[in-house]
C-alpha cells in the first residue's frame, strides 16, 4: 500500500523543490477538464452527464456548500485516526469507490475495471465493482490484493442468473453484496439521447453475463457465435423491478453482507433495516437518474437516525477531501466517489486514480487537523457541523 496519505502534500512540496510540479491536477474542475480531452465524446458526455436538466445533479454538489464545519482549538490533532470498521474489515480510510459501469471503457487499455482494482489494491480504497464491467468479476477481484472488495448487482429478471452472478461473485472473494435499486428502468438522459449512446446496447461492458453459465444457458448461440442475439438476450434479462417481496430472496441467495443502494427516504431505510439488510447506502445515482430530487447530501442526516446503528454508506456529489468531512461528519460510514476517480483513470490510468484517491484522503486528513477533529467520532459529535 502507498505511505500515509498525509504525506501526499510533503511529497508533492519536496518534488517540486525538485524542480518537478505534479504531472496531475489538483482539483475536481480540472479532472474533469482534463478527462474531457482524454475520452471520446460520447463516452466522456456518458460519465459527465445526468438525468433531465441536470438540476439534481448540480445540487448533489451544491449541497456541500450549505454545510460549515466549525473548528475547534487546542485539540493537538497531531495524529489523525481515519480508519473505519466496515463489514469486519478494517479499513485505512472511510473513501471508498462507487460501482461505475463503464469504467472499464475509460482506460487507454480499454481494461478500467482491473486498473481500478490495482488502485483498490494500492490504497485500501475499497472498490465496488459494477455488474457491468468488460472483464469479467473473477479477473476483477484478482487485483484487489489484501484490501476488501464488493460486488454490485444489477438483479436480473432471471433469479437462476441472479443467483449465479452473487455466487460467483462469492467464489472469486468479494465481500459484500451492493444491490441496487435506482436503475430498474433507465432515467432519462438528454446527453445520451442526443448522442444514441447507451455503450451496453452496443455490447460494451457484458462481460459478466457473457461468460456466465446460467446465461449462455439462455442462449441458442454462444455470444462469440452471434453477439447481436446476445446483446438482445441480455436487454431482455438486464434488470427486473424489485419489490418489498423481493427482499427475503434476495437475502435468502447469500452469507455475505447484503446492503442495498439508492435509499434516501428513512421508510425506506427502516423497510431495508427490518428486512435483515446489512449496511444502507443512500446515494441518488450521481443524479443519473431521477432529476427533480434533492441533494443526496440533504438526506444523509435523516437516513443515517433510521438506519439507527446499521452502517450507511454515501455517494452523489463527492468532490473534494472537504467534502467527505462533511458526509462523515452527518453521519456516513463509508463515502463514495463515482466520477471523480473515473477522471483520475481517464487522465492516467492506476497512477491517476492513486493520485484522485490520496488527493481526497489527504486534503480531508489535514482539515480535521485543522479543524481539531482527529477522530471520525469527534467529527460526529454535537456541533462539528452546521447547516449554513
Ligand atoms: C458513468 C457512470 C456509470 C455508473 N454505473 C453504475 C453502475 O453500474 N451501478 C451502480 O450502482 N451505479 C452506477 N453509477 C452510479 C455511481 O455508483 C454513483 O452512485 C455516482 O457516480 C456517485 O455520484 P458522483 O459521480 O457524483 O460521485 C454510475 C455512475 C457513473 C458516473
Ligand atoms: O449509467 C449508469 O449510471 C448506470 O448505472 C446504468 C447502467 C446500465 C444501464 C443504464 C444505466
Amino acid at each position: 500500500m502507498e505511505p500515509q496519505f498525509g504525506n501526499y502534500q510533503d511529497e508533492i512540496y519536496l518534488a517540486a523543490l525538485g524542480g518537478v510540479l505534479p504531472s496531475l491536477p489538483m482539483t475536481f474542475a480540472e479532472w474533469e477538464a482534463r478527462a474531457q480531452g482524454a475520452l471520446s465524446a460520447s463516452l466522456f458526455s456518458y460519465v459527465a452527464g445526468g438525468a433531465g436538466d441536470e438540476a439534481t445533479q448540480r445540487a448533489n454538489a451544491a449541497a456541500f456548500q450549505r454545510w460549515g464545519l466549525i473548528p475547534r482549538m487546542l485539540v493537538g490533532a497531531t495524529q489523525r485516526q481515519l480508519s473505519v470498521e466496515l463489514f469486519g474489515h478494517t479499513l485505512p480510510s472511510p473513501l471508498f469507490m462507487a460501482p461505475v459501469g463503464v469504467v472499464g471503457l475509460c482506460a487507454q487499455d480499454g481494461h478500467g475495471d482491473l486498473a481500478t482494482a490495482r488502485a483498490a489494491a494500492r490504497t485500501g480504497v475499497p472498490m465496488v465493482a459494477s455488474t457491468l464491467t468488460v472483464d469479467p468479476l473473477e479477473q476483477v477481484a484478482a487485483e484487489f490484493g489484501d484490501t476488501p472488495g464488493f460486488f454490485q448487482l444489477y438483479t436480473p429478471t432471471d433469479r437462476e442468473l441472479a443467483a449465479s452472478l452473487v455466487h460467483r461473485a462469492e467464489a472469486a472473494g468479494f465481500r459484500g453484496i451492493v444491490v441496487t435499486l435506482d436503475t430498474w428502468v433507465t432515467g432519462w438522459r438528454p446527453r445520451d439521447l442526443a448522442t444514441g449512446n447507451f455503450p451496453q446496447l452496443r455490447g460494451h461492458c457484458l462481460a459478466n453475463y457473457f461468460s456466465d453459465p446460467v446465461f449462455r444457458s439462455r442462449l441458442a448461440k454462444a455470444p462469440e457465435e452471434d453477439p447481436g442475439a446476445a446483446i438482445l438476450t441480455w436487454a431482455q434479462l438486464f434488470r427486473s423491478a424489485l419489490t418489498w417481496d423481493d427482499l427475503p430472496w434476495l437475502r435468502s441467495l447469500t452469507d455475505l453482507p447484503l446492503i442495498l443502494k439508492g435509499l434516501c427516504h428513512p421508510g425506506d431505510v427502516r423497510r431495508a433495516r427490518d428486512a435483515g439488510v446489512d449496511g444502507i447506502y443512500c446515494s441518488n445515482h450521481g443524479g443519473r437518474q431521477a432529476n427533480g430530487g434533492l441533494a443526496a447530501l440533504d438526506l444523509l442526516p435523516a437516513v443515517v437516525e433510521a438506519a439507527d446503528g446499521l452502517p450507511v454508506l454515501f455517494d452523489s456529489g463527492v468532490r473534494s477531501g472537504t467534502d467527505v468531512v462533511k458526509a462523515l461528519a452527518l453521519g456516513a460510514t463509508a463515502v463514495g466517489v463515482g466520477r471523480p476517480y473515473v477522471y483520475g483513470l481517464a487522465l492516467a490510468g492506476t497512477d491517476g486514480i492513486v493520485h484522485v484517491l490520496r488527493s481526497l484522503l489527504t486534503e480531508a486528513d489535514l482539515l480535521m487537523a485543522v479543524d481539531g477533529y482527529p477522530t471520525l467520532d469527534s467529527l460526529r459529535a454535537e456541533g462539528a457541523v452546521r447547516r449554513i
